[in-house]
């Protein structure tokens, strides 16, 4: 082992030590005395990893054979993920890991502890990828991984499962187990077709093949048992936490995972979604409640899988509306449906690098696939009755139990706790937030101050008129003193806390004295990291140029905006422009993602690091680090006064690229694009963060038009459009944009400040006149 190797430390201005090398764990680029630049992580002789440390190559430059042992264990780790080997058998090693890192820690330090938790993760079943490309947090918190249920005391009796007799390795629809899927499908056929794909009239209900049958492990109606064959990608999302993605391709009908957890009564299930709630953590119920009716009264017993601190890949799955995945039961080592695993198969096909998703309320196969089984075939799981006390009796098959449906019969109060009819989970990422009991989406309402609460109930009233499935919950924010800091109202802070998506009118700050802004500490308190505004021409109403349609990411948490402000002497004062790198990293990131998403193939990055050499030069240096990582995405750079002139020159010119800038310049320029499309009564953003997002228009209160029914509220019913597109409610936000913007082009009933003379009032009636539904 060749690991004496001695390197000079390399911290600039230290006294040069010298410290022996163990073995490098890692690589990545990192920005080193101001400089990106290819790193390596050391572990050195005598200290424990924590004090492992990041070298440039040329610290490193008589540890050959050891940068050749990092390069052949890094070959070897690649060549072992590209096998993609396949798992074994249903129940996988159970995997320890508890993550006990501070979840905001230093990108190296999560770095590490994602790789950790990567090979915990990866040793589970078959390849599974950590990406965080987004923020600093590590491997979540208390999280034991396994692919295993923890049963507890509730071990389900494996003499229930009913066997079929069928010898050798092929079942055919004959055999019990398919003809069991088939009752409880009314179709008869095999479960899986070729590729271990799931049939979708099979999804109602499927019986594989299990330890009581006679056929071997070659049945092919033993797909959920054999564990996850398919490689997938464990990534941070924009604004939606964990999230899963498939680096591959895959058919509709593809076995995903099955959800791993630990098996709880209702009411302990109960008592920790009370506890988690009020912690205002998210919670990772699922109910196993397919054998449930339609009324949750329902006379049976239902368990409830809890993956918050022990499960698998199933845990980090993100909701859609529109989803390409869903969880279906399969009845593996029992018949009895309380046990009936929670599987996710996709429902139509997916390509690779899309994200996966499920729909907690329901939702299956695309109804327009062209795959061979028919849309009828479809049998929705949401709210289906028991599959029935079957007896599995007739040719072929040997029943061995018969506790289908019955089970103890406990009679489960009903309790309140928000889990639906179907199998459900709370979440509680910036996307999820809080539901109703019937399944609305709670959405916090600030309605702000000046013209706030008129605009705010324009677009309660065009929301109602629209029939969006959400429910506002109305906070104020009129600051507090505490511990003598102003704050936000607690009751404020626990409604975002709770349902992490807001809409916000504007709020009044003092000039020149008094309360700090609210604004700017709703911004700070939720961590919402990147203010996006965006900015395009409204067909049918005229101004200078007609086609504008520019992005603007703003850092939205430091800069000039940090607060940081004192009196030196009389007559001299001091404001501090903080920049990070993990804020400049966090937000450049947000940029490239978001140009990726929108079809954008420049991020453009406007600074003054010419004359705030260090920090914009930082600002600019974390960005173009970035861009390494996004090879799809080119980099460009201006300064903001260029930017400024070349803009109201021809605005145009910015329409291919996603703009991202410090603090201050983001607030300026954003006033300068609304002023090119017709003013701030039409300019929408959205504050995006992990904890919740806050959506608001880009103009303040409007104290001249106050009270006065004359504010257009287009920017906050835009923004409105940009939280709903952000809850994934697309069609609710088509609808609501196509209104208001055919209510401007037409002319009728424009406000004052577009040159008409309609009221707040009468452009909201015909805004509510021009829905889709009406
Ligand atoms: N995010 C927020 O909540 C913001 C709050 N503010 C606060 O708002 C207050 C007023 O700031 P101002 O500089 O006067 O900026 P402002 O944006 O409130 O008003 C500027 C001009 O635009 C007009 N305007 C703004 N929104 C309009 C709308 N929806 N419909 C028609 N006309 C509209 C106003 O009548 C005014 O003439 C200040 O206390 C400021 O701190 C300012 C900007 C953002
Ligand atoms: O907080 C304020 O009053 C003004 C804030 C503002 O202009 C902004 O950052 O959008």
């Amino acid at each position: 082992m060749l690991a004496n190797v001695e390197v000079e430390s390399q911290s600039e201005g230290e006294e040069e030590n010298v410290y022996t090398v163990e073995r490098i764990i890692d690589e990545g680029r990192r920005i080193i005395n101001g400089k990106p630049c290819l790193a390596y992580k050391v572990l050195w002789e005598g200290w424990p990893e924590s004090d492992a440390t990041w070298e440039p190559k040329a610290n490193l430059k008589h540890c050959k054979e050891i940068l050749k042992e990092w390069e052949d264990l890094k070959k070897c780790r690649a060549d072992k993920q590209a096998k993609q080997k396949p798992a074994q058998h249903i129940q996988p090693k159970l995997s320890t890991f508890l993550a006990n890192t501070s979840s905001s820690s230093s990108s190296s330090t999560r770095d590490a502890n994602l790789k950790k938790w990567q090979r915990l993760v990866d040793d589970a079943e078959c390849t599974i990828r950590v990406e965080n490309k987004i923020d600093n947090d590590g491997p979540p918190k208390n999280f034991q991984w396994s692919e295993n249920i923890n049963y507890g005391d509730f071990e389900p009796d494996p003499d229930t499962a009913i066997g079929c007799e069928c010898k050798g390795g092929v079942c055919k629809s004959s055999c019990a187990c398919n003809r069991m899927t088939n009752d409880a499908n009314q179709k008869e056929s095999i479960t899986y077709k070729a590729g271990r794909l799931v049939r979708k009239h099979a999804l109602g209900g499927i019986f594989e093949c299990n330890i009581n049958c006679s056929c071997d492990q070659s049945c092919p109606n033993r797909v959920v048992q054999k564990g996850r064959k398919i490689p997938l990608d464990l990534f941070k999302t924009l604004g939606k936490g964990w999230g899963v993605r498939t680096p591959n391709a895959l058919k509709a009908g593809t076995f995903v995972t099955k959800y791993a957890g630990e098996l709880l009564t209702s009411e302990e299930a109960e008592k920790r979604g009370q506890k988690v709630e009020k912690a205002g953590e998210s919670s990772y119920l699922f109910d196993i409640d397919f054998h449930r009716g339609e009324d949750e009264d329902d006379d049976v017993e239902v368990f409830t899988l809890d993956a918050k601190y022990f499960g698998n890949i199933g845990r980090f799955f993100n909701h859609s509306c529109d989803p390409n995945c869903k969880t279906y039961p399969v009845a593996i080592e029992t018949a009895d449906p309380r046990y009936f695993n929670i599987v996710v198969f996709t429902t139509r096909d997916v390509k690779a690098g899309e994200e996966l998703t499920i729909n907690y309320c329901g939702g299956g196969f695309e109804e327009d696939s062209d795959d061979e089984d028919e849309q009828e075939d479809v049998v929705e799981v949401t709210a289906r009755k028991s599959p029935g006390r079957r007896n599995g009796a007739g040719a072929g098959s040997k029943r061995k139990a018969t506790t289908v449906g019955g089970g103890k019969g406990t009679k489960v109060p009903k309790t309140g706790r928000e889990i639906r009819a179907v199998a459900t989970r709370g979440y509680a990422t910036s996307e999820e937030g809080a539901y109703t009991q019937d399944g609305k989406r709670i959405v916090t309402l600030i309605p702000g101050d000046g013209i706030g609460p008129e605009i705010s109930k324009s677009v309660v009233d065009i929301f109602e008129a629209e029939g969006v499935p959400i429910v506002w919950e109305s906070v104020n924010v009129t600051p507090v003193l505490k511990d003598g800091k102003t704050t936000i109202p607690e009751d404020a802070l626990d409604s975002v806390n709770k349902n992490k998506v807001a809409l916000k009118g504007p709020l009044a700050t003092p000039i020149g004295k008094g309360h700090v802004s609210m604004n700017l500490t709703l911004r700070r308190t939720f961590d919402l990291f990147a203010n996006v505004r965006p900015c395009k021409s409204i067909i049918g109403y005229k101004t200078p140029f007609d086609n504008v349609d520019t992005v603007l990411i703003r850092e939205n948490t430091e800069g000039e905006y940090s607060g940081i402000e004192h009196s030196v002497v009389p007559g001299v004062v001091q404001s501090i422009k903080l920049i990070t790198e993990e804020a400049s990293r966090r937000v450049a990131t947000y940029a490239f993602e978001y140009a990726r998403a929108i079809g954008r193939g420049t991020v453009l990055v406007v600074h003054k690091a010419n004359i705030q050499k260090l920090s914009d030069g930082l600002f600019l240096s974390v960005a173009k680090d970035v861009s390494q990582d996004y090879p799809d995405i080119k980099i460009e750079e201006a300064l903001l006064d260029r930017v400024c002139l070349q803009i109201v020159q021809d605005p145009t010119q910015f329409n291919h690229v996603v703009m991202v800038m410090p603090n201050l310049y983001g607030d300026i320029l954003s006033d300068l694009g609304a002023g090119l499309i017709g003013g701030l009564g039409l300019t929408p953003s959205g504050n995006i963060g992990q904890k919740a997002s806050i959506f608001e228009s880009v103009h303040g209160t409007a104290p001249d038009i106050a009270g006065k029914d004359l504010a257009n509220p287009t920017a906050l019913l835009l923004s409105a459009v940009m939280m709903l597109r952000h809850m994934k409610m697309d069609h609710h936000a088509d609808s609501i944009q196509n209104a208001v913007l055919k209510t401007i082009a037409e002319g009728k009933a424009r406000t004052g400040d577009l040159g008409g003379k309609a009221t707040n009032t009468q452009f909201t009636q015909a805004v509510i006149s021009h829905l889709a539904k009406h």
